[in-house]
């Protein structure tokens, strides 16, 4: 039997809870001094401080003493974009001399460049890539990734970027949660037919994507320019009813609704949310959709922050994840997003710890068995090197991980043994 036993930590926290955090629960991280965790083949058995892990279970185990440093769930990075080929380094220079993201687009940059790019790669280079991504995301204590096609916008490479990802999720220890966003952008073909676009999508794409077993949610990028509020829906409603979960890009540039229209079509999260009306946060709200917010996108493209302070006085669930991808925001650092939401966000420590465990595992609707250390819960656990969690934004944008736990494994440590 493979038990193993982390004792004498600083800080446990454990992030304890089977559900989203919302209001002033986000603060509370269920802190255990001197905390001890046992594992046993994988899953969370015992959950407690180190004078009272029940003798049983120190007969046979591997120990890991974390004197001196603080242990975490494993973060979730609950939107990512990170399958795909070719990078637009350029777009950074462009962006600093003031074009804006949709002038980028406008101009044959943004995401249908990377659309190019991608078709043009292969399989195997699409998951050499993608492995040394996940690679740097495990050091950063990423140990769930949710990861989105859409560089594709076309049958054979939307299909292409999610197969790379089925391959990734068996082939890595992370695990990788897989979103269609096949309207992600309107192809030049398209342009002024997205109506036809979305029927496409529909009618040929996700019958496959369904029926295969490719993608676990169904995502799109509902934007003024972009796809409206009923081409939006009607994608959406579709991918619902056979079976798919639902995400969206909402709200990102102009206040199209779409936080209203996640609600209403229930959701499991609705991301970006610059815009969000006080009344489409509302309507989140009471229908327990979580606010995934993505402050690395905003601080890249130098938008105003999402409005996280307000949503979470009032009663939303606000997760954080990276949105690596290539052009808006080319980051994993899991604590430069952690700086930027509690420095430009008005987040509190605490609550970015939550928005990146707990609730980053409901925004993958997985919050009863990842994103905190609780009994019957997967064994993916982080060590981070200092005696407190407050030490993760204060070390700026570099990760404080020392060792990763996966299902109950060592899979990475920092320095060399
Ligand atoms: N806003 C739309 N999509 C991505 C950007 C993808 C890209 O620029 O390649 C986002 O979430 O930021
Ligand atoms: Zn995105």
């Amino acid at each position: 039997m493979k038990r193993m036993i982390i004792k004498n930590a600083s800080q446990l926290v454990t992030c304890s809870g089977f559900t989203a955090k919302k209001g002033k629960d986000m603060n509370n991280l269920g802190i255990i001094e001197n905390g001890a965790v046992v594992i046993q083949e994988g899953i969370i058995k015992w959950v407690g401080r180190t004078p009272d892990i029940p003798r049983q279970y120190e007969k046979v185990a591997e120990v890991i003493d974390a004197t001196g440093k603080t242990v975490l769930p494993g973060f979730i990075d609950s939107h990512t974009h990170f399958v795909f080929g070719g990078y637009r380094e350029e777009e950074y220079s462009w962006r600093l001399k003031g074009d804006n993201y949709m002038e980028i687009m406008q101009k044959g940059g943004g995401i249908v460049n990377t659309v190019t790019k991608t078709k043009e790669e292969t399989k195997e280079y699409l998951i050499r890539i993608g492995m040394k991504r996940l690679d740097s995301m495990l050091t950063f204590g990423v140990t769930t990734v949710e990861g989105k096609s859409g560089y594709g916008l076309d049958y054979e490479t939307e299909i292409k970027q999610l197969e790379v990802m089925r391959k990734l999720n068996l082939r890595h220890k992370i695990d990788v949660v897989p979103t269609f966003l096949g309207a992600h952008a309107v192809p030049k073909d398209y342009r002024g037919k997205e109506d036809k676009f979305i029927d496409l999508m529909i009618d040929e794409v996700l019958p496959y994507v369904v029926d295969k077993g490719l993608a676990e949610f169904c995502d799109v990028f509902c934007e003024k320019g972009v796809f409206s509020i009923e081409q939006s829906e009607k994608l959406l409603l579709a991918a619902k009813e056979q079976g798919l979960k639902l995400k969206m890009h909402a709200d990102e540039i102009y206040d199209l609704g779409g936080a209203g229209l996640a609600a209403k079509l229930k959701a499991v999260s609705a991301d970006h949310l610059l815009m969000a009306s006080d009344e489409g946060i509302k309507e989140m709200a009471e229908n327990n959709v979580v606010a995934t917010l993505l402050p690395g996108t905003a601080f890249s493209l130098r938008e105003d922050f999402a409005r996280a302070r307000y949503m979470i006085d009032n009663n939303l669930a606000v997760a954080l994840a990276s949105d690596f991808n290539p052009g808006s925001c080319f980051t994993e650092s899991i604590p430069l997003i952690i700086a930027l939401a509690t420095l430009y966000m008005n987040m509190t420590i605490e609550e970015t710890i939550t928005a990146l465990t707990i609730n980053g595992a409901a925004a993958l609707d997985k919050a009863d068995y990842i994103g905190s250390i609780d009994v019957n819960k997967k064994g993916d656990i982080v060590i981070h090197e200092y005696p407190s969690y407050k030490f993760i934004p204060y070390h700026i944008g570099v990760s404080t991980v020392e060792t990763v736990i996966k299902d109950g494994q060592v899979v990475y440590y920092k320095y060399e043994q």
